[in-house]
């Protein structure tokens, strides 16, 4: 698969454990930075990760901020994108196979790399489920989107 990740100055210590950890699982990244701890506004970096899925560059993407909920609340603005902050196992790959969601936020002050890893690894092994319950439900997703 090929992802995309990104993070604000926040995030970025973090993603690097992400990146690595995607890249030893055998998938491609797209890394859109930040690349130092340098203050950036997490929405800029959101913006990116959210267009990078858009158009199809990337399947999924991964948004690292202090908490994850900027970054989700910032993807969430971009149509076609379901983001949610996941911080446990369950949520992490129930919210693809339930909600596709395709940008999973993380907050590296709340988790450490040891735990991102394993929700990284949760969340890529996920597939959206084929029922018709769940299909019918991010369908409305899609209207919500269409209606602005
Ligand atoms: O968690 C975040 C947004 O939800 C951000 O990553 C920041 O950590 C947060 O906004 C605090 O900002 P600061 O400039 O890092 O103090």
């Amino acid at each position: 698969m090929r992802l995309v990740i990104g993070s604000d100055h926040a995030g970025w210590s973090l993603k690097g454990a992400v990146i690595d950890h995607v890249r030893s699982l055998g998938h491609e990244v797209i890394d859109v930075g930040s690349y130092d701890d340098k203050p950036v506004d997490f929405p800029d970096i959101a913006r990116q990760v959210a267009a990078k899925v858009t158009s199809g560059e990337a399947e999924r993407g991964i948004m690292v901020c202090g908490t994850g909920v900027g970054a989700s609340i910032a993807a969430n603005k971009m149509k076609g994108i379901r983001a949610a902050v996941c911080h446990d196992i369950h949520s992490a790959h129930q919210s693809v196979e339930h909600d596709d969601v395709n940008v999973m936020c993380i907050g590296a002050q709340i988790v450490g790399p040891w735990l991102a890893k394993d929700l990284v690894s949760s969340y890529l092994t996920a597939e959206f489920s084929t029922d018709e319950d769940f299909r019918r439900r991010v369908k409305k997703l899609h209207q919500m989107d269409a209606e602005g």
